[in-house]
């Protein structure tokens, strides 16, 4: 599959030398990679047709969900799960060389995650220096290098220091070790990718909405449909449907191909138990 899936066209959360980026060339080595600015954007260009896949964040050891892209794919898009990435994140503090002696900084910036992973770096270094939002930690990089009047870092990877000429002025400033973020690559066809890396296992994103007569002891139905089967579940997590407060569904991974007898039988049961089921599909993860 890989050496169809090279010529294809990707979208990505960019731009260049973002943690999406860098994942989207572990899927796409030869790939035609283009970058856009926002989460939805990415989703949208798939969903359109303007590219064959989309490569986005979906979820941070340190951080959770990123609420953007599995809100997107409940509401707004009719998309699959081809595969998962699985990074290690290793992030730095970075500064134009010009600024490479500066003791304090005028503002830091980085995408809220990247910010939220040093948390306690930036509490106790840089205590009153304001911390502000930016697309991606390319972006805040690019930006950095831009703009070498103004005494500002960026917090990113090694990668966005080499790209955009800025220096590493502290590595490792993410607050705990294990620090792996999950990207999906999504199309509009159902089918899975592979390569030689991708691990064994095979999993299924199901979203689960459950009757709205709130019911008792429906999540517990919900978990007995999996538990007496033998269905793993990696993850499940809640998620607001928007239709009023305390209104939900469940995104929910199991280590299964949604094709396998039981899973079938899932999904029958599921579906008598009133629940409402969206499935984004079987793939593999590649590390
Ligand atoms: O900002 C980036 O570089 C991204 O690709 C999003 C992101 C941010 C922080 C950790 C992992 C991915």
């Amino acid at each position: 599959m890989t050496g169809q899936a090279d010529k294809k066209r990707i979208s990505y959360l960019g731009p260049e030398a973002s943690f999406t980026h860098l994942a989207a060339k572990k899927v796409f080595p030869e790939g035609a990679l283009v970058p856009f600015t926002t989460i939805p954007e990415c989703i949208e260009a798939v969903a359109e047709g303007s590219v064959d896949y989309a490569v986005v964040p979906l979820e941070n050891a340190l951080e959770g969900s990123v609420p953007l892209t599995v809100d997107y794919l409940f509401h707004e898009a009719q998309l699959y799960v081809t595969a998962e990435v699985l990074s290690s994140i290793e992030q730095h503090l970075l500064v134009h060389p010009d600024n490479r002696n500066a003791e304090s900084f005028e503002a830091i910036y980085s995408h809220p995650h990247a910010l939220a992973q040093c948390h306690k770096y930036l509490f106790y270094t840089y205590k009153n220096t304001p911390l502000e939002q930016y697309s991606s930690t390319a972006a805040a990089a690019k930006m950095v290098s831009e703009l070498p009047e103004r005494n500002i870092a960026a917090i990113g990877n090694e990668f966005s220091a080499h790209k955009y000429g800025l220096d590493i002025l502290q590595r490792d400033i993410h607050d705990f070790h294990f620090n792996h973020t999950r990207f999906f690559v999504l199309s509009k066809s159902d089918h899975k990718l592979t390569d030689p890396t991708h691990d064994d296992q095979i999993k299924t994103t199901l979203m689960i909405t459950p009757p709205d007569d709130d019911r008792s002891g429906v999540l517990h139905q919900i978990l007995s449909v999996f538990a007496w089967r033998r269905l793993n579940l990696s993850k499940i997590e809640s998620r607001p449907l928007k239709t009023g407060l305390g209104d939900y569904f469940f995104i929910a991974d199991v280590l299964a191909d949604e094709k396998d007898a039981m899973m079938r039988g899932a999904f029958e049961e599921l579906a008598a138990l009133g629940c409402t089921v969206k499935t984004l599909g079987s793939y593999y993860t590649y590390k």
